[in-house]
């Protein structure tokens, strides 16, 4: 039988090619041209086909979906640490918004790419951003070669990137024709929140991706105090309000989602909005913790997002799993809550129903050929009963053996393909030295 020409294969002591799926014993993940051809035992796909490259990890190689962080702001990174056991408006006001004034589109980027080493490190092949002088992320996502939705933040007051929100969307649609078809890059539309934009550049917002298709972003009812403060102006709850302005519906990817009253999680879910469930910040910035079994009790898509580094304070979506599966445990007292397989759900099948891509989060043939592959050779890794258990309760990001965005190698045997890490961490540390930040 002649074999089909692939561009990778990998092969690994186990393959699990989607959460809940039945792990493969001595399997194997062909690749062509950005997606895949094949997912099956090696002796099945070799004989198929034959790899321009072989992966060869079946010493201890756990392959699975490359994981998207559905809430983030890549940038940040050039901020962690800086202002820590704040809450979110003092964290936000006093500290963020003054650091933010002093960003440049260089500075941007180099966060950015800070960001995109700690995320591939971490086993993230994918994530959803929202930033100011987002055009320097998506140059540098491109340069990086991860796949990422991204927006350009939009508020009711003068930033360093544009002097007003309707500037903010003026360049939303800008974006959106200069990246429009690219392979990896989505642009949305991100009205920052309920209560730093006002109720007409919301409605613009709303307009704009509607009338261009895009998805939106937003982060709604992250704590009490935006509940009090949009009630005070509206008279309705977060939920409430942006439903009254025709925001909510399975366009908007709403993050954090944390002080919602019964009827706006029916609302949420009648709407079919998406929630990016953001817990790390969320305990970090004591903003309390988002109602995830009712939420996928009513039915809602739940993702998973860091949010920014200065509130989490990191970008590690496998630390983010376990918090998401151990919280409601601990909370309700109930360990059957969140499962191990539905935290790794949540950061890869479910980010790809939330996103509308089908073709994302599971290894199957024609989906994107976006993998990971975690190294199980070692103490803490074994044994391995269930591949999901172990990636969300034991794994940690020095795991992360490899890395494949779109069929492309970005980590191979932990070292980064497309990024100078030793160049980056001195410019960064230059760069923070510069801002004058920190301590003096
Ligand atoms: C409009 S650009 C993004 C904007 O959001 C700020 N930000 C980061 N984390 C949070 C959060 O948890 N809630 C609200 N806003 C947040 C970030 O600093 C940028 O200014
Ligand atoms: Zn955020």
């Amino acid at each position: 039988m002649s074999r089909v020409r692939a561009d990778l294969l990998v092969r690994a002591e186990l393959v699990l090619p989607e959460p809940a799926a039945a792990p493969i014993r001595d399997g194997a993940v062909a690749v062509r041209g950005g997606t895949i051809a094949a997912v099956g035992p090696w002796a099945e796909v070799s004989a198929r086909h034959e790899g321009a490259r072989l992966l060869d990890r079946k010493s201890g190689g756990l392959v699975f979906p490359g994981l998207v962080n559905a809430h983030t702001h890549a940038p940040m990174t050039l901020f962690r640490g800086l202002a820590d056991d704040l809450p979110l408006k003092a964290w936000l006001e006093d500290h963020i918004f003054p650091a933010e004034a002093r960003l440049t589109r260089e500075l941007v980027a180099l966060g950015t790419e800070l960001a995109c080493a700690e995320m591939i490190r971490c086993g993230t092949t994918g994530f959803v951003d929202m930033y100011l002088f987002e055009e320097e992320v998506a140059r540098v996502v491109d340069r990086v070669g991860m796949r990422a939705w991204l927006g350009e933040g939009v508020f009711d007051f003068p930033t360093p990137a544009f002097p007003s929100g309707r500037a903010a969307l003026a360049e939303t649609e800008r974006l959106a024709a200069a990246w429009g078809g690219h392979p990896r890059i989505t642009i949305t539309v991100d009205p920052h929140t309920p209560y730093t934009c006002a109720p007409e550049l919301m409605e613009a917002a709303r307009d704009l991706a509607g009338r261009l298709d895009l998805a939106m972003v937003t982060h709604l009812a992250e704590t009490r105090w935006e509940v009090e403060e949009i009630t005070r102006r509206h008279g309705k709850t977060p939920a409430a309000y942006l439903d009254a302005l025709g925001l909510l519906g399975e366009r908007l990817l709403a993050a954090h989602c944390v002080a919602l009253t019964p009827e706006d999680i029916r609302l949420l879910a009648e709407r079919d909005v998406r929630v990016a469930h953001c817990p790390e910040s969320n305990l970090k910035l004591a903003s309390g913790i988002a109602p995830v079994p009712e939420l996928l009790a009513a039915g809602v898509i739940v993702t998973l997002g860091t949010d920014g580094a200065a509130s989490n304070n990191d970008l590690d979506l496998l630390s983010e799993m376990d918090t998401a599966a151990k919280l409601p445990k601990g909370l309700h007292r109930d360990p059957t809550l969140v499962s191990a397989t539905e935290a790794l759900a949540m950061a890869t099948t479910q980010a790809a129903r939330a996103l509308h891509r089908p073709d994302l989060g599971r290894l199957a043939p024609g989906a994107a050929a976006d993998l990971v592959v975690v190294d199980l050779d070692q103490a803490h890794l074994r044994p391995c009963y269930h591949p999901a258990s172990q990636l969300v309760y034991a794994a940690r990001s020095g795991d992360v053996r490899d890395v494949v965005v779109a069929g492309r190698l970005l980590m191979e045997d932990r070292h980064l393909v497309t990024i100078d890490e030793t160049d980056i961490l001195a410019r960064v540390d230059r760069a923070a030295r510069e801002l004058g930040l920190g301590p003096a």
